[in-house]
Formats: C-alpha cells, structure tokens, sequence
C-alpha cells in the first residue's frame, strides 16, 4: 500500500524547516499571500527553500497573484510545484505555470454544498487544462482562503478521486489518523495544527503528526 505523503505548510523560520524535514515531510509549503499571517517574501523564501534537501518538494502557494508575481518568487526562490488557493480560473492557473515551467496544484475550496460530482469535474477540467497539473487540494471554503483550521466533511470525497488529492483542512494530530484510514487520500496538509502561534511552528507537534500519519498508514 502506498504511504500517505505529508506536506507541512506556512514556514517561515528556518528551525520549523528542519522540524519539518526531520519529521519525514515529503513537501514544505511557502505562503505568498501578504494577508497572510505566515507569508514570506521571496528573499526569505529563497534563504529558507536554500536549506531544504534533495527529495524534500518545495511548494510556493499563492491567492489571485498576477504572473508577474509569480515570476518573481521564481527568481528568488527554487520552488518546485505551485499552488493555486485563490479564485484563479483553471486558464489563469495553467498559464501561470507553463509561463514558470512548473507543476501545480489547485485547491478546491470545499463549501457544505460541494458535491464528489463538483470535485470530479473540477479534476477533470484541470486535466484537461494542463499537462502541468498535479492534484487537486481540498480545502475547506473560507473567507481568508486558507489556513484556518476548518474541517469539511470529508465524506464528499469520491472513493476514486482519494489517491489523487491532497487532503487539507483542519487536520490535527488527534484527526489526521482517522482522516487517513477514512478517505486514504495521495497526501495530507497541515498548517494551524501543528503551531504555537500563527506562523511558528511547534516541532514537537509536526513529529506527532507525521507520527500518527506513519501509524495510520501501517494499520493502527
Ligand atoms: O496558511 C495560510 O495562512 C494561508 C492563507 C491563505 C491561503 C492559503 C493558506 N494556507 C494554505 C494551505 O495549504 C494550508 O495548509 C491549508 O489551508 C490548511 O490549513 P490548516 O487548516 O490551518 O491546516
């Protein structure tokens, strides 16, 4: 059975970089929406993305920025994937990406209306965009866009689109092993669950988390 891959997102000091690679992530998440209480510049990116070793992704996060945005995090940070967590159309997202030469996710936010036909088509139209699509993000919808720590059910999941998404939203240690053996998505994602504060991780926290992901993964 495939193991659950971790990415562990809104670093922004180089000690939670470490915590995180030596907990096992497979993928550090860089937040470039300035309303964001975990946001990082592109210098600071560079300098913390410049400490994170081979097979570690690097993941630059963006809302609604403009192409040029993006080109300049790429010039200051070698970032491997991108993802989309505004209103971005799949066209602006696909653009943006060839115009980087970078892979991407996109996030859907999850409203409690969202149907597993919504999150289908919603695959199927990025598939179609893109050759440089990865996965779907599932989130769930929230005015700030992201990091809050909000839950959606995870039932809506189609069984089939499970092993392709990356499964975020309020995940914690407590949930994520109940999340994992439930919906058995490709990844899960975590930000306000494993801090001290907004923008500080807590170390202790992101190895009890991908602890409990391993423990998941292997039955318990
Ligand atoms: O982390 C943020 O501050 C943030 C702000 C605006 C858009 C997205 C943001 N984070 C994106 C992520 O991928 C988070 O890990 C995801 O939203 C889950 O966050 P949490 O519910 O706190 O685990």
């Amino acid at each position: 059975m495939q193991r659950t891959r971790i990415k562990i997102c809104g670093l922004t000091r180089p000690e939670d970089v470490q915590a995180a690679v030596s907990a096992g992530a497979d993928a550090l998440g860089f937040v470039f929406y300035p309303k964001s209480p975990r946001h990082v510049t592109p210098a600071q990116a560079g300098a913390l993305m410049s400490a994170v070793p081979p097979f570690v992704s690097t993941v630059a996060l963006f809302v609604n920025a403009s192409i040029d945005e993006v080109r300049a995090v790429a010039a200051a940070a070698p970032f491997a994937q991108l993802q989309f967590h505004g209103d971005e159309t799949v066209d602006e997202c696909a653009a943006i990406a060839a115009a980087v030469g970078r892979p991407f996710m996109r996030v859907f936010r999850v409203r409690p209306e969202t149907t597993g036909a919504d999150l289908l088509a919603e695959e199927a139209l990025c598939r179609a965009a893109s050759p440089l699509f990865s996965s779907l993000l599932l989130d769930t919808f929230v005015d700030a866009y992201g990091g809050a720590g909000k839950v959606f059910d995870w039932a809506v999941i189609p069984a089939e689109l499970a092993p392709r998404v990356v499964l975020s939203g309020g995940l914690t240690v407590d949930t994520v092993a109940g999340a994992v053996r439930q919906v058995r998505p490709y990844a899960v994602d975590i930000s306000s669950g494993v801090e001290q504060a907004k923008g500080v991780k807590d170390p202790a926290k992101i190895d009890a988390f991908t602890g409990a992901v391993r423990l998941a993964d292997h039955g318990a």
